[in-house]
Order: C-alpha cells, then sequence, then structure tokens
C-alpha cells in the first residue's frame, strides 16, 4: 500500500506571512501531489495489464464520468472547477497515452 510522505506543514493559507512562508507550503503539496499522481498512474499499470484488449483503453464515456466526479467533489472541497476541470483532463488525456504503453509494451506491442 502506498504511504505518503509529507514535510512537516509550518503555515495555514491564514497564518502565512511572507512569501517564502507562501512557497514552502506550495513546494510541500506539490510533492504530495507528485506522490498521489504515481499512486494514480500506478493502476493505468493495472488497467493495461486487466483490460482485454487495447480498443478498450480509450473510454469516452468513463472521462466524463471521471470529470463529473471531480466536479462534485470540488463543490465540497472549495476547489475552483475552472482550476480542476482542465487539469483533470490533460491529466486523464496523459494517463490514456502512459495506459496505451503500458499496454503495448505488456503485450510486446501486438495490436
Ligand atoms: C483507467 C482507465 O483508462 C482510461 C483512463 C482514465 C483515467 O485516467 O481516469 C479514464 C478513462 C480511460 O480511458 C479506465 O478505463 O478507467
Amino acid at each position: 500500500m502506498t504511504t505518503y510522505t509529507s514535510d512537516q506543514r509550518r503555515h495555514t493559507s491564514e497564518t502565512a506571512e511572507t512569501m517564502a512562508d507562501v512557497r514552502y507550503e506550495i513546494d510541500r503539496i506539490d510533492r504530495l501531489l507528485v506522490e498521489i499522481l504515481a499512486e494514480r498512474q500506478s493502476f493505468m499499470d493495472a488497467a493495461a495489464r486487466i483490460k482485454p484488449d487495447r480498443s478498450k483503453v480509450y473510454d469516452a464515456d468513463r472521462i466524463e464520468d471521471v470529470v463529473a466526479k471531480v466536479k462534485a467533489a470540488c463543490q465540497g472541497a472549495g476547489l475552483s472547477p475552472a482550476i480542476a476541470e482542465p487539469v483533470w483532463r490533460k491529466l486523464i488525456e496523459r494517463c490514456i497515452a502512459y495506459e496505451f504503453g503500458s499496454y503495448d509494451t505488456r503485450r510486446g506491442g501486438d495490436v
């Protein structure tokens, strides 16, 4: 199971006083995001292993399902959907490209 390593939080957005404070927290959060995205990426390898054929790697219905769920989660979390939607659409696009690569590597390039 993945565990996330995190530097100590020093400030909240309310207590930060300097740009050094702000950037320390942004850099800390970015390292966490990298760990979380690496775990998400690992499930692309799992999907490439499980999917029965290459035509299933790109799933338009599932893409819309993922984006809708992310937008719903934004409401509760206070994340702007204007940030989230394009970020997730690009993330999914790159994850699918990764999954195609994983699928082809696993099956020796056979299509
Ligand atoms: C992981 C999957 O494969 C692809 C990757 C997706 C994602 O990154 O969320 C969504 C749809 C699929 O085209 C899946 O089908 O769920």
